[in-house]
């Protein structure tokens, strides 16, 4: 070995007990997932699982929102799913689950990148899926960056030790979830090999999470019952497992759906919850709901917010909602009846402003007083614009909001327009490609009578 080789590895030593130090002996907490986060809502990225108009109003409650799932996500969806988000202040990190579906726009658009490593599954999804993952990085993403990045003339020289370097940065810099799945019937079970036989008691799950901690270095331990709640099986595990972890978080996932549920993980030594399927019920619930308060109103889709407010006492026991049940979840809101109430009057007041605001401009289409969505007057703009923008957020990030209001407006505009003349010079038509056009299939907007 050459005195060099000598020193470089002193340093590396050094650096590497630095690192440990700040770990275990000092009163540091080096893991750059929030500590203080006890709720996380999960977003499925996947065309079918809708978010609900006011998305904004529910997501500023939680602590992170995670964006992942299992089935039919794609890089498209999931660059969607990230620009939908960007109306919300809450941060959110990409949970992938394929390496393809990591682009330059999702590492820019996500607060961190959260890799999933099933601890109980098959050796694929413990490390098979990894080594894809990183060699997807190494030749594709890392080079393309480089390529990116730099001049030609660098790139061609220095390009090869520069991607080396970008990929071990990359994951160096992601999180890493351990994951013990133990519901056989899910989804993510399936995708990652876990069967009744691999099932793990509350001793071999804190024997598995003392390895993720001390040996793998994972940030997360996720106990996942993904659909289905765990109870006092999940209890028992995370009780088992809470003692024996300091510096990896313990997070639960698996149909939280009530404040109870919540509290009963959280006190047996979870970090946090992570919350998934009740938040996705309730975009099909505000949009029934809008439906329904439609046909029970005079005015229909002319109705202001006051009206909606007092439909909704009559008609809906706001405590039995999806709205309740997932707010409920969060054990930062105390009032989750009351807010709920309110989110839904704001989702239903999107989605009746949105009906009228397209039933006008066909109207003024029909009338032919405008041919293009230029013609469109500002004053026309601005009425439907405040309205929408009033009802989108609860309190901060106006401006998101206000950006927000303003797609959701261009959307159904266009759509009049698309619809009654054609192809027009504004909207998706007209995008180069280099930035994704507002992804309004993931809202259910336009299912009330225009
Ligand atoms: C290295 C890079 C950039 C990426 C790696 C990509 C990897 C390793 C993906 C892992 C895929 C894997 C092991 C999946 C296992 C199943 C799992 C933990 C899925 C997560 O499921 P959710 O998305 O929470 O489940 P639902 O869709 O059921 O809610
Ligand atoms: O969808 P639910 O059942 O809430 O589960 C959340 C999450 O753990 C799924 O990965």
């Amino acid at each position: 070995m050459s005195a060099f080789d000598r020193i470089a590895r002193t340093i590396g030593r050094a650096a590497t007990a630095g690192c440990l130090a700040g770990r275990t002996l000092l009163p540091f907490d080096t893991n750059p997932v929030p500590g203080d986060w006890e709720h996380v809502t999960k977003v499925d990225p996947e065309d079918a699982k809708k978010l609900p108009i006011a998305y904004p109003r529910y997501l500023q409650y939680t602590d992170g929102i995670s964006v992942g799932g299992s089935a039919d996500v794609t890089e498209t969806n999931t660059v969607e799913t990230f620009r939908l988000l960007s109306s919300v202040s809450t941060p959110a990190f990409h949970e992938p689950s394929a390496a393809s579906h990591v682009t330059e726009g999702t590492l820019s658009a996500s607060s961190f990148l959260a890799v999933p490593q099933v601890l109980n599954g098959d050796d694929e999804a413990f490390v098979g899926s990894l080594g894809t993952g990183t060699r997807f990085i190494r030749e594709e993403l890392a080079p393309a960056a480089v390529e990116k990045l730099l001049p030609a003339p660098v790139a061609n020289r220095y390009g090869d030790r520069l991607a080396e370097f970008f990929t071990h940065w990359m994951l160096y810099s992601a999180v890493f979830e351990a994951y013990v799945i133990q519901n056989p019937d899910s989804a993510a079970a399936r995708e990652a090999g876990v069967d009744e036989s691999g099932l793990l008691s509350p001793e071999q799950a804190r024997d598995r999470a003392i390895a993720a901690e001390r040996y793998l270095g994972s940030e997360v331990l996720y106990l996942e019952y993904s659909g289905t709640y765990g109870g006092s099986e999940a209890v028992d595990i995370l009780e088992a497992i809470a003692p024996s972890l300091d510096w990896t978080r313990l997070w639960y996932g698996g149909g939280i759906d009530s404040r109870e549920k919540a509290t009963e993980v959280l006190s047996a030594g979870a970090d946090a919850v992570i919350v998934g399927d009740v938040f996705h019920r309730i975009a099909a619930e505000e949009a029934d709901f809008a439906s329904a308060f439609v046909a029970d109103s005079a005015v229909g889709t002319s109705a202001h917010t006051d009206r909606i407010d007092a439909w909704i006492d009559d008609a809906v026991d706001v405590a039995d909602t999806a709205a309740a049940e997932y707010i409920s979840t969060i054990p930062s809101v105390r009032d989750p009846v009351g807010t709920a109430r309110a989110s839904l009057i704001a989702g239903i007041t999107a989605h009746c402003v949105l009906a009228k605001a397209e039933t006008d401009v066909r109207e003024a289409i029909r009338e032919g007083q405008v041919a293009d969505p230029s013609e469109l007057s500002e004053a026309f703009r601005d009425d439907y614009h405040s309205r929408l923008e009033a009802g989108l957020v609860h309190a901060g990030n106006g401006s998101q909001a206000s950006t927000l209001a303003a797609d959701l407006l261009d959307t159904v505009s266009l759509r009049a327009f698309r619809e009654m003349i054609g192809p027009t010079s504004e909207g998706p038509e007209s995008d180069d490609g280099a930035s994704v056009s507002f992804p309004a299939h993931h809202l259910p907007i336009g299912e009330l009578p225009r």
